[in-house]
């Protein structure tokens, strides 16, 4: 279907699945994630998303299937792949008492990495910058805002110029500024090659972001597909006439609008501040036929789903169905 090559996945799942007890936090979840993708991993809360992301990353291990990221089997593997990897998952992590910096050297402290003493320092210093930390950076952490020790613990996925990003929540609890930053931010990383696997609650954000998503339910994906093809055009037309309702008498337009569109007119036509508004069947050219009949069209946008609606229609609500 619409997957890619298994060699160009930067990260593959078969079957991948994982009890807890009596909870099956992951059932059976087939992932593709292709080299250069912005993927947004969606679902409602409890539907596995941070138990899925936590067995790409070895750090809880599955009770069946398999797990390949960026060409290697993890966890068996984990020691090779996992350093090209950068992830913040469940919130950022940091030692309270030390300065932002001194986290972020730490952290590249630990994993071998190519470059001596001023490259890790340049690397640090970078992170810092992109994510509007530089002034803050010798502060101790305990001392950051809940926004700031976010994008703190985004800096240190970025730290090592990763290959492979996988940020849980990443833009949780920050100001409209700090989103557009770590937006920007990622779709920057994006154009230089990084993947992005993100998971968010807020649609409209992974909509603008990302070119991908995988959504959960219940422990399954039930979807997994590129943005445009989930935003298909649901076959109807927005339109929008010039007329008001005090003009003539108030209902030329919308009596000459239902007379050339016929059957193809949805509902009643609505007057607005802009003019007359409608729904049309997109079929049969019917801005065309607006226009022929001597109406002034202003607008006509084709419908489209939103990813909101695609993931309500595909996923249950919480308490509903929970005990299944
Ligand atoms: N360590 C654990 N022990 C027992 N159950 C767990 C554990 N971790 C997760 N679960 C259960 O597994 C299910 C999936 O949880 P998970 O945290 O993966 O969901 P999520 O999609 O990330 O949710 P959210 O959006 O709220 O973060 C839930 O029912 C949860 O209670």
């Amino acid at each position: 279907m619409r997957g890619p090559a298994a060699s160009e996945l930067a990260v593959e799942t078969t079957g991948l699945t994982k009890r807890f007890g009596r909870v099956q936090a992951v059932a059976d979840v087939d992932l593709r994630v292709a080299e250069g993708d912005r993927y947004g991993f969606l679902g409602p809360n409890g539907s596995g998303k941070t138990t899925t992301v936590r067995m790409l990353l070895g750090l809880v291990l599955p009770t069946g299937g398999r797990v390949r990221v960026l060409g290697g089997r993890v966890p068996q593997d984990a020691a090779r792949v996992l350093p090209q990897v950068g992830a913040m998952v469940e919130g950022p992590a940091a030692i309270g008492h030390l300065s932002g910096r001194a986290n972020l050297r730490l952290l590249d402290a630990a994993v071998p990495t190519p470059g001596g003493r001023r490259t890790r320092r340049r690397r640090v210093d970078d992170a810092l910058e992109a994510l509007g930390l530089a002034q803050v950076g010798r502060r101790p952490v305990r001392a950051y805002s809940l926004g700031m020790r976010q994008r703190l613990g985004i800096a240190s996925a970025l730290v090592r110029r990763p290959r492979l990003l996988v940020l849980d929540e990443p833009t949780n609890g920050l100001d409209p500024q700090g989103i557009a930053l770590v937006t920007d931010l990622l779709l920057q990383l994006s154009a230089q090659g990084t993947t992005l696997l993100v998971s968010s609650h807020l649609l409209s954000e992974v909509e603008h972001l990302c070119t991908r998503v995988g959504v959960m339910d219940r422990g399954h994906l039930v979807v997994q597909d590129h943005v445009d093809a989930l935003r298909a055009p649901t076959g109807r037309l927005l339109v929008t006439l010039a007329g008001g309702a005090q003009d003539d008498d108030g209902g030329r337009v919308p009596a000459a609008a239902a007379a050339l569109l016929g059957a193809r007119l949805l509902g009643a036509p609505v007057f607005g501040p802009e003019g007359v508004r409608l729904v049309a069947a997109d079929s049969g050219d019917a801005v065309g036929d607006l226009v022929r009949g001597g109406l002034v069209v202003r607008e006509a946008v084709v419908e489209r789903r939103t990813l909101t609606d695609v993931v309500l229609s595909r996923t249950t609500a919480v308490g509903e169905g929970m005990g299944a």
